[in-house]
Formats: C-alpha cells, structure tokens, sequence
C-alpha cells in the first residue's frame, strides 16, 4: 500500500486513538514502535510521532534516527514527539511551572500556514503534559499558542514537519481531527480511500497472491471477527479453506448447536469439533488467570493441529485476530507499552506446528470490523453480536474451573442474555455477561440458611474495547433478571451488579 501513514509509538497512552482519527479520515496508517523505524520508508506519505510517558530530559530518553524522514517527509510531532524535536534540534525544553492536564484555548500568531486552516480562533484542545517547550529551535516558527503555553504549535522553516504539543487525537480536542485532515490531506496529500470496500478488495488480492494453492483451517467461533474473516479468505480461496469451530467446554449454553446452525447456508465449509473433555481436564485444579489463558491457548493449538492434519496440504492456520487482542497481550507491536492480559489466539504456534499463521483483521478495531463485514453484506445478526472471548467462560469462573461452575455460569449468562433481548436491551449494549465468583455467602431461602455462590453481571458499553463504561440498566430491568437467576439457577444465592469502567477495570474480570 503506498498510500499510508506511519505512527512512531513512543508510548502514549493514546497512540492507538491517532490511528483511529486517520482512519475516520478513511486513510490507512501502521503503527510501530519508536525503535523499530521501518528501514523501507517508500509506502509512507507522512510521520507522526506519538506522545510518551517519557522525558526528553531523562538520562536516557527515546531518541530514534530520523534523518530519512524529518524535512524528506512531512513529519507530525504530538506532545512527546513535538518536545523531541524541538530538544533535539537546537531548542530547549524544561519542566513547566505547573503540570498542565486538560482544556485549553489556541490564539493563532501566523495564521496564513496550511496547518491551521479553518481552525477557529480559540479552539478548544486538550493538553497533557509537564514539560514545556520554552525555546524553539532557530530554524522553527510559531505558530499557535495558548494561555500557559507559548510554543503550542510551530513548524520548522522550508520543511512540512510540525510539533504540537497538544493531542489533536483525544475527543476533547474540538478540531483535532481537521488538524490532522490539514496535515494528512492538504500537506501530505494523501488520498481519503481506505473505505471498507477498498481494505476488502486489497486483502482478498494480498490473501490470494499469499496463499496461493495451500489450503487453509480457520478458527471459526461465532464471533464477529472470524466471521468476518472466514467471508473474507472465501473470497480469497473458496472452498480451500476449512472452518473449524471448536466447543471447549467453556461456550454459552447452547451456543455450540446454534452456531454451526448459523453458519447454514453461507457457504462455508465448517466442522465443529467437540474438544471440551480436553479444555476441561487440561484446565483441572488451575485458578491462576494468565495461567488457564495459556493452558486454553495451547489446547486450542493442539485441536488445530490435530484438524489440520487431516486436510491434505494445509499450511496455514486463520484466526480472527484483531488489533485490541494484540495491544493488551504483547506490548503494542513490541513497544513500549504494558501487557495486560494474554488473549488466547495471540503467541504464535510452537515449532512443531508446521502451519503458517494468517490473521487478516489484524491491524482492525472491532468497528472496522463491523463495517467490513457490512460492506460483505453478511447478516445483522451476526455483525451486531456481543464479543465473546475465546477462553469464554474460562475467563468468567474465577479461579479453578470443574463442569459444574460452568453449567452454574451458562443458566446464569443464559437468563441475562435472553432478558437483554426481551427488554430490548442487547443492540444498546456492546457486551455483556456474567461472572461465577469464588466466594460463598449466607441466604436465606424458604427459611433454610443457604450458604451458596454469588455471581456478577457486567454490562458495557465501549466502541472498540479499548475503553469501556459500564451501562446504566434500569433497575426494573436488573431486579427482575436477579430475581429469575436466583430462582432458577441452583447454586447461586447472591447478584450483583459490576459498576466499574475500563480503565481502571477490564471487561473481563480474568
Ligand atoms: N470456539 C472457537 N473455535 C475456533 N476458533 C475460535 C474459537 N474461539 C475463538 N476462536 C479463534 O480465536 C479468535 C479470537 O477470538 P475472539 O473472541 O476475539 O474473536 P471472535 O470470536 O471471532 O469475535 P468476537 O470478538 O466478536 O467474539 C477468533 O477470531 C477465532 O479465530
Ligand atoms: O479472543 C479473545 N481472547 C481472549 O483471550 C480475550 N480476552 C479478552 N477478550 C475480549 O477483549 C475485550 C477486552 O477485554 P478486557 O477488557 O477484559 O481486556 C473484551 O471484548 C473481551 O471479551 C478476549 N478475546
Ligand atoms: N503526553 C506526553 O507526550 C507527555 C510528554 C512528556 N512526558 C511530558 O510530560 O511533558
Ligand atoms: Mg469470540
């Protein structure tokens, strides 16, 4: 693709939201780690550097080469990366009087630059920083500044490269998005055609010139994502590729019957696999979350592999792996940020696998998702469901897990889920579901003393997973979906409610 954007992460807290604004602008963008510059720079038109929790006045602060690219290509520098470039070319950056976090308004000084076009006198940006440019280098000019902020946006003479040192990414930057569409469209002159028809079209060339005549299994789980990209490998190869769904043990109730049923009619060559004896024993007595993650990892690899070889000339294992999984499991493309949890289809295959990996949705968000599926026509019911994760209620029955917590789980998840339906409820809803924790308490029940499980509710609302706030369900709602579980679910005396967004929380309670 020449037509592209590279993003240098150094860390920000928001370097994934920049990639989210190009593409709104329907352009395409990569992110990659400060020290990992790509070494081939032709597919780029343009550079932004992301912010950082780090100092350029640290003893040891991320400095990468950027020779090939600072005054060849239009250069964006946002926060972090508008203090590195000041820093490292003659100016002087200092720690500010005052740590400064949040609103404040531009006043232009030279308002004739492409830059700051159609940007309103005043504008609302949003800062988070607490050093400060106090110098710019010889070479650079002002161009916008702020009430506690001098230098809030300058540029370097006979050069497209820019500093800001607010984030034009974040919400609360009012133009930060016309910000970028003057740097991205009217300074680097890329083009507005990463539409979803467009991505479908190059990946299913790319899949195709990939694959060539090799055969392919792909993890199929009901989900939106490996929905998506089995449509999309279909395309690609048709009938060369084989969809295995597998059941381990840890599904909704139900959910491993209705899903091949779901798949009907589409086109698709599925086989369901009924694995669960396998997840459950190899799960047996284990309560430590990273450590189910990685047995319900391999296991899942392990049943791959076994399917795998029954298809002659299989060489590559698809999943629906999707930007998100990626960040939180390893440090964003090996960066410099921190890894939260291991998601299960993220790792990479043992050696003695002889499968080639292919994850076509890997740089997507799950909105992007949504419309490429779309733009494929595939059906609302399957683009509008709730995500699920792979180690599904693997993740939801804390600590160590036996077949009766997961029959407890699944009549539990089952009556929330039925009753979102019912009131309406589960299209204004991004994910919901419920959690069987490991702490008994004391009820009464028919005047006998019962000493039984509580179990949790999580209802969110998020666009791509990254964030995510808990929902305000009526209360009408929650009471009669409390009184139902407790009533019908033998074993579970106690519901509440989980009112915890992300972060600080994550959706997941494992
Ligand atoms: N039960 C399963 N059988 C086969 N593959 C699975 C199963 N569960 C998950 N996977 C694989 O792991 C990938 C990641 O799972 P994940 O839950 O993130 O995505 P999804 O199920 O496709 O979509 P969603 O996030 O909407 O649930 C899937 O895309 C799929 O390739
Ligand atoms: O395929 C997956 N494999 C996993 O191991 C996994 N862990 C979490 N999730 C899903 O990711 C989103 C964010 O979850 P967390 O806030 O719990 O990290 C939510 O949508 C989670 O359901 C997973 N999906
Ligand atoms: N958000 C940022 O990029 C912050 C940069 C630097 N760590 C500062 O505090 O000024
Ligand atoms: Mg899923």
């Amino acid at each position: 693709m020449q037509n592209n954007v590279l993003i240098l992460d150094f860390g920000s807290q928001y370097t994934q939201l920049i990639a989210r604004r190009v593409r709104e602008l329907n352009i395409y963008s990569e992110i990659k780690p400060y020290n990992k510059v790509p070494e081939d720079l032709s597919q780029f038109k343009a550079v932004i550097l992301s912010g950082s929790p780090h100092s350029v006045r640290s003893e040891e602060p991320p400095h990468p080469d950027l020779s090939n690219i600072k005054g060849e290509k239009p250069l964006l520098g946002i926060c972090y990366g508008a203090q590195y470039l000041a820093h490292f070319n003659g100016g002087n950056v200092a720690p500010s009087a005052t740590r400064e976090y949040g609103r404040a308004n531009l006043t232009t000084i030279q308002g004739n630059d492409a830059f700051l076009e159609n940007i309103s006198e005043g504008s609302q940006v949003w800062m988070s920083h607490s050093d400060t440019i106090k110098q710019l280098p010889e070479n650079a000019v002002l161009l916008a500044s702020t009430d506690d902020v001098e230098n809030a946006v300058y540029r370097f003479k006979g050069e497209n490269t820019y500093g800001i040192q607010f984030h034009p990414e974040v919400y609360h930057t009012k133009e930060g998005t016309r910000l970028l569409e003057n740097f991205l469209v009217n300074i680097a002159g890329l083009e507005q055609d990463w539409t979803p028809d467009a991505f479908v079209e190059t990946t299913v060339r790319e899949l195709q010139g990939e694959i060539g005549d090799d055969k392919v299994i792909l993890g199929l789980s009901g989900g939106v994502d490996s929905s998506v990209a089995a449509i999309l490998l279909n395309k690609a190869i048709g009938n060369r590729l084989h969809c295995i769904f597998v059941n381990n043990g840890l599904l909704r109730k139900n959910e491993f019957e209705t899903v091949l049923e779901q798949y009907k009619g589409m086109g698709l060559n599925v086989k369901g696999v009924d694995a669960s004896a396998r997840f459950l024993e190899a799960l047996a007595g284990e309560s430590e979350p990273e450590k189910k993650r990685k047995i319900i990892g391999r296991v899942f690899i392990d049943v791959f592999d076994d399917e795998a070889h029954q298809v002659e000339n299989a060489k590559w294992l698809a999943q629906g792996t999707i930007y998100p999984d990626r960040i939180e499991s390893v440090s964003a493309s090996g960066g410099p940020s921190a890894t939260i949890k291991s998601h299960h289809n993220v790792g990479g295959l043992p050696d003695y696998m002889k499968l080639k990996i292919v994850e076509p949705l890997k740089l997507l968000f799950k909105d992007e998702v949504r419309r490429v599926g779309a733009s494929m026509g595939m059906p609302t019911g399957i683009l509008g469901r709730h995500p699920f994760p792979g180690p599904g209620l693997g993740i939801r029955i804390l600590g160590d897990i036996t077949a009766e917590k997961v029959s407890i789980l699944q009549e539990v998840d089952a009556i929330f889920i039925e009753g979102l339906k019912k009131w309406g409820l589960y299209d204004k809803v991004w994910q919901a579901g419920a959690m069987l924790l490991p702490v008994n308490s004391v009820g009464v029940m028919g005047d006998e003393r019962t000493y039984e499980k509580c179990v949790a509710l999580r209802a969110v609302e998020s666009t791509d997973g990254m964030t995510a706030d808990w929902v305000n369900l009526p209360y009408e709602f929650l009471q009669k979906v409390s009184n139902d579980i407790i009533n019908k679910v033998k074993g579970v005396n106690r519901v509440v409610y989980d009112i915890s967004s992300k972060p600080p929380a994550t959706i997941e309670w494992e």
